[in-house]
Order: structure tokens, then C-alpha cells, then sequence
């Protein structure tokens, strides 16, 4: 007789900066489906920690009990341990504690498939996703299944990855740049002191980039360079001023340039996504990581850039589970004998998820956004 069924349902992205986890949670309910499979129903929930603070993300997994959710190892001398999907360069860097903490032994999936494979997903599965965000106008956008690809998919984690995508599992990594999330927080809390990412954000809602960004009419004697394309209040060259202004760090407001660091790191990104695209002739262009937080100004910056470059020809995309990417791709990896065990009875088996409740997306209203709270609905076909 087969073992009991067991859902294996919790996965991590450890990155530079975050740790990301999705985890499954039943409700309880196992129901039968028409062909024969057993599908129990619940929803995905969200976690992230700091990965300089990775003993929280321990102390999480224990208290929700989330390690026995594994898949188990039959064979010999690991049949103590768990199997759990991992990407991200935690999965290597902190393999031995996870195993050693927690009985976890990490089933390491790719990063950039596991990006490409969340991204998939989402845009497949999940209603009212993706959205556009130009000119404070958010909209969300229908996807075509039959015409989803190619995309360019930029994630901005710690460091920022460009990635072709051209089909389920078919991707290559055309670029990258290292001025990602990482420099916008790592500059920020040289430059203005503050403590937390949160904190850099919220001060630079209160800033005004100018003070710090040469603009074109500072030098230009406050006119347009109309003769190429240039009004006079673009940015000429970013934390320009100080050159000319003779003052210190000290003389300038923090939030002033919490702003301009924003502006800087975010328009850089929006253009080189742009060359990118132009390169490989891409129309469409999602933005993920957890940069972007939602944040209204991070998102207008890149949408400009991108359609200024562009001249409207491509469309800078946001999704909603912008930060998840990969834990999710990492997630919806577990697949039918998904363990090297040789005897595939006893493997825990589990497709991906193969609804989700459209439902609950209906009455999002367009100005949220996704807090670590909130979870999807969805069932998963046991077979
Ligand atoms: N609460 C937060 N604490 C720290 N950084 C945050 C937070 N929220 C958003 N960020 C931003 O998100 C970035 C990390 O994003 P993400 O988790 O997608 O990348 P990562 O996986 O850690 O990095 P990488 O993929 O390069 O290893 C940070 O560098 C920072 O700019
Ligand atoms: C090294 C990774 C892939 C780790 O997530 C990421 O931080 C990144 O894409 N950095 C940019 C590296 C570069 O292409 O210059």
C-alpha cells in the first residue's frame, strides 16, 4: 500500500538583501476531483525577513511548524531529514544551517528559472496581476495566453537581472547591473543615516530631487534643449549640484536625497531595461524585486524612462507579487518525483497549483498593494 499523500508546501528565496517564503496552508477540506485526485484546498501566504537577520526566518519556520511540511527522504542516511525547494544564493550560501537548525535539507532550484517560472505562473494563474502605472494612473492589463511572449523581465533584488523570456522554461539572462536595491539602500543609509529600508523610503516621499539633480536648466540658464529633446527640467546629471553648490552632506535636507538616490538608481534601470529590450526587439517589459514595493514614485520613474526612451514603443509592466518571484517559481517547481529517491511510491507528489480563485482578485481595488499579509486563494491536485 502507498504511504499517505504528504503536500510538500513551503519554499525560499534567500537573496542578498531578503528572504522570501511561500508557503502553502491548507484549510482542511480534501475533496475528490473527477478524475480521480485528491485536491485540497487553501491558500499561499507570504513571508520575508532580512537575510542579515536569517535566525527570524528560523524562529518563523519553527513556530508555524512549517519544516515538517517537506518532502521526506526514504533513503538511508537522510531519512531523518526534509526536503525543501530553495533558491537564491541563501540555498548554497546557508545550506548547513537550515539542515542543521532545522532538519532541512534544501532541493536547490535555479534562480533565474525560478524567476521565470513565478513570473509565468502569476501572469498564467493569477487574475489582475499585472498592471501598467503612467502618469499616476494605475491600470491593470489583460494577458493574452496565446500572446505572452517574448518579455523582458527585470528583477530588481539587491543587484538587477535582465532576463528574455520566450516560453515556459526557455529564458536567457541578457544582462544585468549591479546598481540595483542593494546600492539605493546601501547609499542611503551611508548618505542620510537612516536604519531601514522603510525608512529611506519614507523619507524620500518628503524630498525634492532638484536640490541634489543638476537639471538641464541649470545649465542651460533655465531654457529647454529643445534642439534634442531636452526640456530644461530634465536631469542633466544626477547629484550633480554639489559640484557647484559649495556645501557638505551636513547642508543638504536627508530626504532631498533619499529622493535623488531613488530617481537615480531607478531611472538607470528603466533605460538600461529599455537598451535591452531594443536589442532583442521587446515590447513588453515586467518589473520585479523587491525594489520597487509598489512605490508609486519607483514605478512612475521607470514607466517615464521607458516610454521616453522608447519613444511609447514599450511598456514597462509592474505585478503584484513583484518581491515573490522566485519563491514562487521555487514553489510551483515541486513536481511528480520531484526527489532523487529511488523508489517514486514515496515521494510526496504534488503538481503545481492548479487554481487559483479569480475571486478574490475581481474586487482589488487598483491603488493596492500587496502586503505580506495577503495570500491566494488556490487548490492544489494531488496525484
Ligand atoms: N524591508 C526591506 N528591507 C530591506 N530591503 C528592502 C526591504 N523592502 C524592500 N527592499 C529593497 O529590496 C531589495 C531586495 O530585493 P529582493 O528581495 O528582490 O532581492 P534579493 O533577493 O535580496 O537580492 P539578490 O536577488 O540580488 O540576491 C533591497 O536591496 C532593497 O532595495
Ligand atoms: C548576483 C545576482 C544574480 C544574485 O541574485 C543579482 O544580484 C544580480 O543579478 N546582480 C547583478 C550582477 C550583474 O549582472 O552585474
Amino acid at each position: 500500500m502507498d504511504p499517505p499523500t504528504q503536500i510538500s508546501h513551503l519554499a525560499l528565496d534567500i537573496g542578498g538583501t531578503l528572504v522570501k517564503l511561500v508557503y502553502f496552508s491548507s484549510n482542511g477540506s480534501e475533496e475528490e476531483s473527477r478524475n480521480g485526485c485528491s485536491v485540497v484546498k487553501g491558500k499561499l501566504c507570504f513571508a520575508k525577513f532580512e537575510t542579515r537577520k536569517i535566525d527570524d526566518c528560523l524562529d518563523f519556520i519553527r513556530f508555524n511548524i512549517l519544516h515538517h511540511s517537506g518532502v521526506q527522504h526514504q533513503n538511508g542516511a537522510v531519512h531523518d531529514y526534509l526536503s525543501v525547494k530553495a533558491t537564491g544564493g541563501g540555498a548554497f550560501k546557508f545550506a548547513d544551517l537550515f539542515k542543521e537548525k532545522l532538519g532541512i535539507l534544501f532541493d536547490k532550484e535555479d534562480e533565474m528559472h525560478s524567476l521565470v517560472g513565478g513570473v509565468n505562473f502569476l501572469l498564467k494563474t493569477v487574475p489582475r496581476e499585472a498592471f501598467t502605472y503612467l502618469d499616476g494612473q494605475k491600470d491593470f492589463v489583460n494577458i493574452d495566453h496565446n500572446d505572452l511572449y517574448p518579455y523582458l523581465l527585470v528583477n530588481i533584488g539587491s543587484g538587477v537581472s535582465m532576463i528574455k523570456v520566450d516560453g515556459d522554461g526557455k529564458y536567457e539572462r541578457i544582462s544585468g547591473t549591479s546598481l540595483g536595491g542593494g546600492t539605493f539602500l546601501g547609499l542611503g543609509k551611508l548618505l542620510t543615516k537612516c536604519k531601514s529600508f522603510d525608512e529611506l523610503l519614507e523619507l524620500s516621499h518628503h524630498g525634492n530631487n532638484r536640490v541634489i539633480d543638476m537639471l538641464v536648466g541649470d545649465i542651460y540658464g533655465g531654457t529647454d534643449y529643445s534642439k534634442i529633446g531636452l526640456s530644461s527640467t530634465a536631469i542633466a546629471s544626477s547629484f550633480g549640484k554639489p559640484i557647484s553648490d559649495g556645501k557638505e552632506l551636513e547642508d543638504y535636507q536627508p530626504e532631498d536625497v533619499a529622493r535623488s538616490l531613488l530617481r537615480m538608481i531607478s531611472n538607470n534601470i528603466g533605460q538600461i531595461a529599455y537598451l535591452n529590450a531594443l536589442r532583442f526587439g521587446l515590447k513588453r517589459i515586467f518589473f520585479g524585486g523587491f525594489f520597487i514595493r509598489g512605490l508609486e514614485y519607483t514605478m512612475d520613474t521607470i514607466s517615464v524612462a521607458v516610454h521616453f526612451w522608447s519613444r511609447g514603443e514599450a511598456k514597462a509592466m509592474f505585478l503584484r507579487h513583484e518581491g515573490f518571484l522566485g519563491a514562487l517559481g521555487a514553489f510551483t517547481s515541486y513536481k511528480t518525483h520531484s526527489t532523487n529517491d529511488s523508489k517514486p511510491h514515496h515521494h510526496t507528489v504534488q503538481r503545481a497549483i492548479l487554481n487559483c480563485s479569480g475571486d478574490s482578485f475581481r474586487h482589488i481595488p487598483v491603488t493596492s498593494n500587496l502586503n505580506d499579509s495577503e495570500t491566494i486563494e488556490c487548490s492544489i491536485n494531488l496525484v
